[in-house]
């Protein structure tokens, strides 16, 4: 029985024999073994194409894992689409570049609705309150469209949004790269601060060196991903 597993045991991550293509393109990642501790904070470098995005999108459940992948004690090669989908409304909190935020709903429906997938408890308008406090946005842009907001205010509603179940795991891909290098150091310990319980793992993918120091671990993908290290052009 594929139950999602709420209790965590063990690492946050583990990954073994983790190999992946396109539609029967050539092999995009072929990593023989990483794990990701509870707590683990870590820094997913890597060049353009190198297969960072691939990797987040299947650790999230939104990519189908062909061999074996745990997170948080649930191996998702297991589940079928919809039961990874649960699994990470409930588990998983990401962040993507585009932030992916519904432009014509206000921020607090933006967050209801990810509490509503989540099958969060709890009064969802205080804790976004809370939440918003947190990253510190005006209370009064809860009640306004996303749509409204400018991207530094949206890349803050991304974050809340996130978090807003209080995931045990945090995807963050590569969020800072329309802001200075001041703003992005900002982001990224306003980031820490707001998800800073010991259980808490992040991967955050990024090509600024400069921010790995805010992090515990640093992972590269020309030592993790054999498809890169080789450029294989077999199709799997
Ligand atoms: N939907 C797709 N269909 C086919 N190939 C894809 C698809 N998405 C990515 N790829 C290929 O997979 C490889 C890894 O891409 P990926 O986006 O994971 O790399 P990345 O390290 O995140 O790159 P970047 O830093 O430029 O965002 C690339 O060769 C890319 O062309």
């Amino acid at each position: 029985m594929n139950a999602p597993v709420t209790q965590l045991t063990g690492d946050a991550i583990a990954v073994e024999q983790l190999q992946f293509c396109y539609r029967c393109g050539p092999a995009v990642l072929d990593i023989p073994r990483w794990s990701v501790p509870r707590g683990g904070r870590v820094f997913l470098r890597g060049p353009s194409g190198s297969g960072k995005s691939t990797l987040l999108n299947l650790l999230a459940g939104i990519l189908a894992a062909q061999s074996h992948l745990e997170v948080l004690g649930q191996p998702l090669d297991a589940l079928s689409g919809r039961r990874r989908d649960r699994f990470r409304a409930r588990h998983i909190g990401v962040v993507f570049q585009q932030f992916n935020l519904i432009p014509y709903l206000s921020v607090l429906d933006n967050l209801r609705l990810a509490a509503h997938f989540g099958n969060s408890s709890g009064d969802v308008r205080s804790r976004s309150t809370e939440l918003v406090a947190r990253l510190k946005l005006d209370e009064h842009l809860l009640e306004r469209r996303a749509e409204q907001l400018s991207v530094g205010q949206q890349q803050r509603v991304a974050i809340a949004r996130a978090l807003i179940n209080r995931p045990r795991l945090l995807l963050v891909d590569e969020p800072t790269s329309a802001l200075d290098p001041e703003a992005r150091d900002a982001f990224v310990q306003l980031l820490m601060r707001s998800y800073r319980d010991v259980e808490n793992t992040l991967v955050f993918v990024s090509h600024d060196m400069a921010l790995a120091r805010h992090f515990s671990m640093v992972a590269d993908m020309r030592e993790l991903n054999r498809a890169w290290k080789t450029e294989s052009t077999d199709a799997c």
